[in-house]
């Protein structure tokens, strides 16, 4: 074959170019949960020129926790973007044809450094993490009715440890260097996004600290409409505005790289959270269109024009978009699903029951025509769209003596294609018109099984992008724009589907298998209960009781008992690791007429001992104002389920309106009657409440009245 050679735009030594015409390139850095990659576009071109990743270091300190480190994200963007640069020679490219840089992050996962030394003030929390459960906990008990929609009109978002107003708050109550920095004023805060340009900007030597709307529309903090910081919201959480970031549209030049490193000069202009950026790279950019993105976690967006949606089953409303300063910002409804590719992973390196992800899910789960009715709901961080449900944890259900790993490992990819029609029946409802295809991507869209199952249990027409990688070329479009280097429309003509799949399946068929997902998912609400809670976030001392279920009265006497035994083994060391001695100490307990029991200090050995063993072992804890003596373990999953239905407002009981509305001056209310721990120069926590006069008792406060003074109350240490 001969190649023709374009000699005009071939330098010495240089090999030819694609098409023999030279484009102007548009790098990318896309900061997924488990990767970095750095890919650049030839730009108008959806193909990849030259690509590299590195995998991230995963840290799991306690169960629920998920964090990354910050430093090793900037390494990595380092080092991919070396190693791309690098690929680039070999075609007739330098990193001079670099024109601009986008980057697309990882959504909610919230950092806190010091803005005079760049140093991290801990390790990033992911998006996924939950340790903000008993936080979030705390914000309901805030607002009226635990009403976890309560602030869903100005945001669009639930309240859920999922956003990163609630890690903000957690990294301010429980990390001191972050309390520290901020009373000195060196605190910034951001999302993945922020810390990368921060970063490539010159850091302490002044690096910009900026976001754009899609992420900033991901913290429960930006008010949807206004497109900035809510005053109402911060305050509400207690996040001072100095310390976030400035909010830019997705598509504007904000600077340019002044680090260094090998992009040391090249502009910056274009921002977009992965999702939405797979959005745009699926080309959905007319209200009406969908896509979903299948990697650790699956995230559906739909495409709502400059309408705002609000969602009334459990979807999110969020920016898609906004490409310039001065263009509207286009909005979508999301269903985030928690745990998609995730669940892969958890067959392979918990379970042990394949080796490769790609290779073996679809070939062993394809050696069986069905789940066996077995059903997997992987809930292991509790359950996303369009349920919202934290106390829900994974089930693997329907199992039989003729089950094998083979329909475990099918259900798990089943699980995806329900979780997804959850999230569709969901956006059905909300927009009051069904779909009719269905676009993805992600890495998982390679599984040509899956991509069946998703079309026979939807019941639409799947359509897999040509790439699986939608989220860098969205940015790297938008960074285009901005640049003048890539137009939308010219682009459009290249965005078609490489594959589509067709269902296969009967309406009653994919019916009949729907409510069974429906009733598994039902039997993983309200798993998690407060015992597992307290174990995972060390939250110390509360009085709980062991619940025998033949067990009814407790005396006052036998409380006093009761206490006075506690008393006396407070500080005693007892070693629970053995079944002989757990025995003991359960009898001993049930000679005291089974009264309170008072954990022993924290950090002693004892402590230790009853977190690590009780969880397991013991029968059942629960709070003493809880206990029913006619209740059986069921009968208290009952109830905790019921009470959560009506706390989360997913119930049919109360009225609809009390579930979405917004009340201004209560929030304002809300703030200004909430007693508030700040802390003093030797960070000793002094509990401040408002002053109330008489006559302020019964009056309400108005929207736009300043916060009345704080007096100190008490120094606790
Ligand atoms: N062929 C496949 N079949 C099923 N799952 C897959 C396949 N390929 C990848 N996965 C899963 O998809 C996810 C891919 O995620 P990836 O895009 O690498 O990272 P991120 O975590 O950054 O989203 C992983 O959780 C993996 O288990
Ligand atoms: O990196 P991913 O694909 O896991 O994306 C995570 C989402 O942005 C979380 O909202």
């Amino acid at each position: 074959m001969t190649m023709i050679i374009d000699t005009m735009l071939i330098l010495e030594g240089d090999m030819p170019v694609k098409d023999d015409i030279k484009r102007p390139l548009v790098g990318v850095i896309d900061d997924g949960t488990k990767t970095v990659r750095v890919v650049i576009y030839e730009a108008e071109r959806s193909d990849e020129l030259a690509a590299y990743q590195l995998d991230k270091t995963e840290v799991q300190p306690q169960e629920g926790w998920w964090e990354q480190d910050p430093l090793e994200i900037i390494d990595h963007i380092k080092i991919c973007s070396e190693q791309a640069i690098a690929q680039l020679s070999e075609l007739g490219y330098s990193k001079e044809d670099i024109v601009t840089l986008g980057i697309t992050n990882q959504r909610e996962t919230t950092i806190a450094w010091d803005k005079y030394t760049g140093e991290p003030l801990h390790p990033a929390i992911g998006w996924n993490d939950i340790r903000t459960d008993s936080t979030v906990d705390a914000i309901l008990a805030k607002v009226p009715d635990r009403n976890k929609n309560y602030l869903k009109n100005i945001s669009g978002l639930p309240i859920s440890p999922y956003f990163s107003a609630l890690k903000m708050r957690w990294l301010k109550d429980n990390v001191k260097a972050v309390r520290k920095a901020s009373r000195d004023k060196r605190l910034l805060f951001g999302t993945v996004d922020s810390w990368i340009i921060w970063n490539l900007t010159g850091g302490p030597h002044g690096g910009i600290h900026i976001t754009d709307v899609t992420n900033a529309s991901r913290t429960l903090l930006m008010n949807l409409e206004t497109l900035n910081w809510d005053p109402m919201l911060c305050r509400l959480f207690g996040i001072h505005r100095d310390c976030l970031p400035q909010i830019r549209s997705s598509s504007e030049v904000y600077g340019s790289v002044k680090d260094g490193s090998i992009l040391d000069g090249i502009r910056i202009s274009g921002i977009l959270g992965n999702q939405q950026s797979a959005l745009v790279g699926q080309n959905c950019m007319l209200a009406g269109q969908a896509k979903n993105t299948y990697r650790s976690g699956c995230f559906l967006l739909y495409n709502t024009g400059t309408r705002r949606v609000q969602s009334t089953h459990g979807l999110l409303t969020t920016v898609a978009y906004k490409l310039g300063p001065n263009s509207p910002a286009v909005y979508a409804l999301e269903g985030s699903i928690a745990v998609a590719g995730g669940a892969m992973k958890f067959l392979r390196d918990n379970l042990k029951l394949i080796k490769d992800v790609a290779k073996d899910t679809e070939h062993i789960a394809g050696q069986v025509f069905s789940t066996g009715d077995v059903y997997f709901v992987p809930a292991f961080n509790g359950l996303y769209a369009p349920y919202w449900r934290k106390d829900a944890r994974g089930i693997i259900c329907g199992l039989t003596s003729f089950t094998t790993k083979n329909h475990i490992i099918r259900a798990a990819l089943e699980a995806v294609c329900f979780q997804t029609r959850d999230i569709l029946e969901a956006m059905n409802k909300d927009c009051g018109m069904p779909l009719s295809k269905l676009h993805v991507d992600g890495k998982m869209t390679s599984n040509d099984l899956l991509m069946q199952l998703q079309a026979d249990l939807v019941g639409i027409p799947v359509l897999r992008a040509q790439s699986w990688d939608m989220s860098a070329l969205g940015v790297a479009i938008v960074a285009g724009i901005s640049a003048g280097v890539w137009s939308s429309e010219k682009w459009r003509q290249h965005a078609t589907a490489a594959d589509t799949f067709l269902p296969t399946t009967t309406d009653d068929d994919r019916d009949a298998r729907y409510t069974k997902w429906k009733m598994a998912v039902q039997r993983s609400l309200g798993w998690a209960t407060t015992k597992k809670s307290i174990t995972m976030t060390g939250q110390a001392k509360r009085k709980y009781s062991t619940v025998s279920h033949q067990n009814s009265e407790i005396s006052a006497e036998a409380n006093s008992s009761a206490e006075n035994f506690a008393d006396s083994r407070k500080n005693s060391v007892v070693d629970y690791s053995t079944d002989e001695s757990r025995k003991n100490s359960l009898a001993q307990l049930d000679d005291f007429k089974r009264g309170s029991f008072e954990y022993p200090d924290e950090g002693s050995r004892a402590y230790e001992e009853l977190l690590k063993y009780s969880a397991r072992k013991f029968s059942l804890f629960i709070p003493l104002q809880s206990q029913n003596p006619e209740q059986t373990i069921l009968d208290d999953a009952d109830y905790f389920m019921a009470k959560k239905e009506c706390d989360y407002g997913m119930c049919q009981c109360c009225p609809v309106e009390k579930k979405v509305l917004t009340n201004w001056q209560s929030i304002e209310e809300i703030i200004e009657n909430d007693p508030e721990i700040i802390f003093d120069s030797d960070d000793n926590p002094i509990i401040v409440e408002p002053v109330h006069s008489d006559s302020d008792r019964n009056r309400r406060v108005s929207v736009d009245k300043h916060p009345k003074p704080y007096e100190k109350v008490s120094n606790q240490s």
